[in-house]
């Protein structure tokens, strides 16, 4: 179909290592996906996080599985492979040229993040490129207030249209936290879906 006759379609990408997922990643994505009238979010585990590069995540499959597990009951949200087919760093900007690929042209693509990594945007992987493909939409995390005058003597323009903000029910919850619980013998009921609790328990990761 011509491009010009494709309907316009709004798709959110939510990144992440997941190791493991958490309902805070479940919350951010549900409350971008509401707010920004998204047809459809990507949960997109990375298969080599650029910016955790040496540190030790359990194997693909099973963040895999755990996000699966994770997205099911929701209609809006589904899981893309992508990044795990991929070799080599899991670079957003790879990952957003092929959704653009798959969706075409007419394709608006939100990238969805905690404040914490608006913060870390300049140290990716050819941002300027990135900005200009797709949208970024920074969420409220506890402990991490962005410096918006920064974003603009960095980005310019681009942080004025790309970069938007949502303010949502601040969790403080981090996939940090869930592993050292799991390993300290505590609790993660809760903190993320049963179905992922369960899975962590039988598959006896983190301990
Ligand atoms: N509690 C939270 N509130 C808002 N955003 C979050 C929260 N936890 C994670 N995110 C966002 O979700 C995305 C994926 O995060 P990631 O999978 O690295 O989880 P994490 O909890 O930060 O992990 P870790 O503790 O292992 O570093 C990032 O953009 C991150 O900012
Ligand atoms: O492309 C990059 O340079 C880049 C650098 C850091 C993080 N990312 C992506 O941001 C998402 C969250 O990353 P992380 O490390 O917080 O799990 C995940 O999809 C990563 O692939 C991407």
């Amino acid at each position: 179909m011509d491009d010009a006759l494709q309907p316009v379609r709004r798709i959110g990408i939510m990144g992440g290592t997941f190791d493991p997922i958490h309902i805070a990643h479940l919350a951010i994505a549900e409350q971008v996906r509401e707010a920004f009238a998204l047809d459809l979010v990507l949960f997109i585990p990375a298969a080599n996080p650029p910016h955790k590069q040496g540190r030790k995540v359990v194997p693909a499959y099973h963040r895999l599985m755990m996000t699966q597990l994770a997205v099911c009951s929701n209609p809006g949200f589904h899981v893309s492979k992508q990044e795990l087919e991929r070799k080599g760093p899991s670079y957003s900007l790879l990952t957003v040229r092929e959704l653009q690929e798959r969706y075409g042209a007419n394709a608006e693509l939100y990238f969805i993040t905690g404040s914490d990594t608006i913060n870390e945007l300049h140290t990716w992987y050819h941002i300027d490129e990135l900005l200009a493909s797709c949208h970024f939409v920074g969420t409220t995390r506890p402990g991490a207030p962005v410096d918006k005058e920064d974003l603009r003597k960095r980005f310019g323009q681009l942080a004025e249209e790309k970069i938007h903000f949502l303010a949502v029910p601040e969790l403080e919850i981090s996939s940090t936290d869930i592993r050292e619980r799991v390993r300290d013998g505590k609790s993660i009921k809760y903190l993320v879906p049963a179905a992922v609790e369960a899975y962590i328990i039988k598959e006896g990761l983190y301990r």
